[in-house]
């Protein structure tokens, strides 16, 4: 490999502004800088890229490959300098032509190619895997629209394309040489052994190759996103005779596969487009991967020992089918060998319990788009019931194909992402598969990155830390535990409070600046930010804060801890109920905050379009998180990772993840409150459950009252009808039954609050018990218990 000198930093940028992008520091725009500092990081992150995958090649080691409908990446720029070190070489470079750091960080657009929990974990997962040198490829659809960009008018949620190609990409590598034909449609021709499918239509994958680096640029992986290109991009005939619109057609048409992110993170909508997405990612990803294979191995029936290969949830759950397709069909591999080698090759994670969120396509609509892996999913069905007779339920039902049922039955291990949420994977979803193969299923609790989520997001904290037990925790987090005995020490705590006030003063600014919301950065900042959904209860939360305001303005001088709630989500676009959740948040902000009796002691603001770099402002000035979902019903969470290890004691129920972190941080550092996912489960069976808990407390009473009657709406009073309606009526997340126990476990943090040295303490404890939640303990557990996969990296 050619070694190059690495001329110092200040020197790449000039020579990419003058030479990569044709400017003069005098004639920059600010995009130019961003663009040529981009490029001198990125420079050294090809170095290791080079290194890494040569290092690879040379050892012949097996590889992982994480195949994701989503990556919710969000900026690489701040990435990639923090991994290097590169921190004080960089402002200074920048200083030196007068431009300042953080600005030219935060022109750079979000890559928002994901909803939410699901495509920000494998975020996490790329940057995890490079850090501890795992040898590893992310697979994803290069959507040239992510997640749509959200804004209020008169108060409700619009939606707009979001652009994030509209700027220039430092980021990313086109690959026109790694093409892949998929096909879709079309019929399946049998002669004796041979099948032969052929497909009526096809399309072109075109690979983006990102580099992931890992802390300390000692190794990076490749994010490599697939974008959709016609095979006879123009149509010249139809150009002559002045068609001009059918002469694009085939460009337009092929594009239309990658073109934009299904917003929904919860429902499946069954539609076509969705599940031709879905297999153009795989179809594409297999091709790549037996390519890579072959070149290095050739012995197909090597595949499980040198190849790992990763479903995130069901969405590229056609793996299996496709896999077996190409070892049967093309490679002439019998069935019941294939289908073992496929097992033997992947493995499947689920994310989620919520029935609406289970992938099943109906058989017509699959069969017609996929017609030769109809054939080969029943012949998986058939030989998974033969080998186990006593097997009732089947992946192809009620003229369904059930994704979830099809992915267990095609890996060799099946993996929920809370302690919590798996052992519900074997007594609900999974009941009878887990019944069969009772060594399926195992745990691998969720973890969060700590160079974005600490390191980079909160400097004046990571610095603290760093200055106590050295900079180790960066890539070991649960060396933070050795923070303990500082926080015996009132002069370090008086710090770590000092660090957060810090933070919380930068927000309000920001907030000041940015949205004209001005807050006391002395107020409790109470936060809940995360996707929009009835299950997370953020209608639970605004219940809570109208009580509050009631209670407020009957005895302002009851020496109330004065708070701002702060939410931030988006929902859905065709999720009426939660769209009306936000409209009322927003409705109820601006009585709220113009009431003098109150607003001193509580005020609400909703921020719009909630992503990565919005969270990464959030999450290090917050001083309680909000983890309030129904129990059983949140898989993990991560958000609540990512608060608690910025010193920001969890409000929750015992749901996902909180469990975990509840045990962590010692329940004395967590203010729980709410019914347990057995007792919800009770409490459902309990006729009209919810007006029985509204006749128990007036407070909430008052607070549905307030609502009904267009307290917050008066020039539509039964704009909430139906929000209060469903309150009142079914409630099926049982906010009107934990509401009470919700507002006694808030008082108490009032309490808490009152008391700085106190409340520093629990911050301090939950920062120091969370290491855990490292996306890199996480990694480690897949790499053991899964993928049988070795780190490169000698530690
Ligand atoms: C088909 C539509 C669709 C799209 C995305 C999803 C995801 C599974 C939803 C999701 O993001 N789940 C979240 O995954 C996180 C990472 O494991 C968990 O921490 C969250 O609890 C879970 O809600 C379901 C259905």
């Amino acid at each position: 490999m050619i070694q190059m000198k690495t001329p110092p930093l200040r020197d790449a940028i000039l020579r990419h502004l003058t030479y990569s992008f044709g400017k003069d520091p005098e004639h920059a725009i600010l995009e130019d800088w961003r663009m040529a500092l981009s490029y001198a990081v990125r420079d050294r992150i090809v170095d290791a890229w080079f290194k890494a995958t040569e290092r690879t090649y040379d050892t012949g080691a097996k590889r992982v490959y994480y195949l994701s409908m989503e990556f919710l990446i969000g900026r690489l720029l701040e990435d990639g300098i923090v991994n290097l070190e590169l921190v004080d070489e960089a402002k200074a470079a920048l200083a030196e032509f007068s431009k300042d750091y953080n600005e030219v960080l935060t022109d750079e657009p979000d890559a928002a190619l994901g909803n939410g929990g699901l495509g920000r974990l494998a975020a996490c997962f790329l940057e995890s895997l490079s850090t501890i040198g795992c040898p590893a490829h992310g697979y994803g659809i290069r959507y040239e629209h992510g997640l749509f960009r959200q804004s209020f008018v008169d108060g409700r949620q619009i939606e707009q394309p979001e652009l994030w190609l509209g700027q220039r990409h430092a980021w990313e590598f086109e690959r026109p040489e790694v093409r892949y034909r998929i096909g879709f449609g079309g019929h399946v021709d049998t002669r004796g052994e041979t099948v032969r499918w052929y497909p009526s239509e096809e399309v072109e994958a075109e690979a983006f190759d990102t580099p992931v680096v890992g802390w300390k640029g000692r190794w990076a992986n490749t994010l490599r996103l697939w974008s959709g290109r016609a095979i006879h991009p123009f149509d010249l005939d139809a150009f002559n005779h002045g068609d001009y619109a059918k002469a694009a057609a085939p460009e337009a048409l092929a594009r239309t596969i990658s073109r934009v992110l299904y917003p929904d993170d919860t429902t499946e909508q069954g539609k076509e487009l969705r599940l031709k997405q879905e297999y153009f990612l795989t179809g594409a990803a297999l091709r790549d991967i037996l390519r890579r294979f072959n070149n290095q191995f050739g012995d197909l029936r090597r595949l499980p020992e040198k190849v790992a290969i990763q479903l995130n949830d069901t969405h590229p759950a056609i793996a299996g089918p496709e896999l077996i397709r190409i070892l049967h069909d093309e490679r002439g591999i019998p069935f019941d060998e294939s289908m073992e080698i496929a097992r033997n090759t992947l493995s499947y994670t689920n994310h989620t319990l919520l029935p609406e969120a289970l992938e099943s396509w109906g058989e017509a609509l699959f069969g017609r788009l996929l017609p030769r892996h109809i054939q080969i999913i029943d012949q998986i069905d058939f030989t998974h019931a033969q080998k186990n007779p006593t097997r009732t339920q089947s992946m192809r039902s009620d003229h369904q194909v059930k994704m979830g049922q099809l992915s267990f039955v095609m890996a060799h291990h099946v993996n929920g992402v809370s302690a919590l949420h798996t052992e519900l994977m074997k007594t609900t979803v999974f009941e009878e598969l887990h019944h069969l193969h009772p060594d399926r299923i195992v745990n691998e609790t969720n973890g969060v990155t700590p160079r974005r989520w600490l390191l980079a997001c909160n400097p004046r904290l990571a610095g603290l830390i760093t200055e106590g037990i050295g900079e180790g925790w960066v890539d070991d987090l649960e060396q933070l535990e050795k923070l303990e005995p500082y926080i015996e020490d009132a002069g370090w705590l008086e710090r770590y409070a000092r660090v957060k006030r810090a933070n919380k003063v930068e927000l309000s600014n920001w907030m000041g600046q940015a949205h004209g919301i001005h807050v006391d950065p002395d107020m409790l900042f109470d936060v809940q930010i995360k996707r929009m959904h009835e299950y997370k209860r953020q209608h639970l939360n605004i219940l809570e804060a109208i009580a509050h305001w009631q209670e407020i303005r009957e005895n302002p001088d009851a020496g109330w801890t004065p708070r701002l709630k702060l939410f931030a989500g988006k929902a859905a676009p065709g999720y009426f109920f939660a769209k009306d959740i936000i409209r009322l948040i927003n409705d109820a902000a601006v009585v709220i905050n113009n009431d003098p009796v109150t607003n001193k002691y509580l005020k609400i603001a909703f921020l719009p379009n909630y992503n990565v770099s919005l969270a990464e402002r959030l999450v290090p000035a917050a001083d309680l998180s909000e983890q309030i979902s129904t129990a059983g019903k949140e898989a993990s969470g991560t958000g609540n990772m990512k608060f608690a290890l910025n010193g920001a004691p969890t409000v929750g129920t015992l749901d996902g993840a909180n469990v975990e972190i509840r045990e962590h941080v010692g329940a004395e550092n967590f203010f729980l409150f709410g019914m347990t996912a057995e007792e919800v489960m009770e409490r459902r069976t309990v006729e009209s459950h919810a007006q029985k808990a509204i006749e128990a407390d007036p407070r909430l009473a008052s607070a549905l009252n307030a609502i009904r009657d267009g307290r917050f709406s008066p020039s539509e009073p039964t704009r909430y009808h139906n929000v209060v309606g469903n309150l009142e009526g079914a409630d099926y997340f049982l906010v009107c039954s934990d509401f009470t126990d919700y507002w006694r476990a808030q008082r108490e943090v009032d309490t808490a609050f009152a008391d700085p040295q106190g409340w520093a303490r629990m911050a301090a404890f939950n920062t120091a018990r969370s290491g855990w939640f490292s996306s890199d303990r996480t990694i480690r557990g897949y790499m053991a218990d899964i993928w049988k996969a070795k780190s490169l990296l000698d530690r």
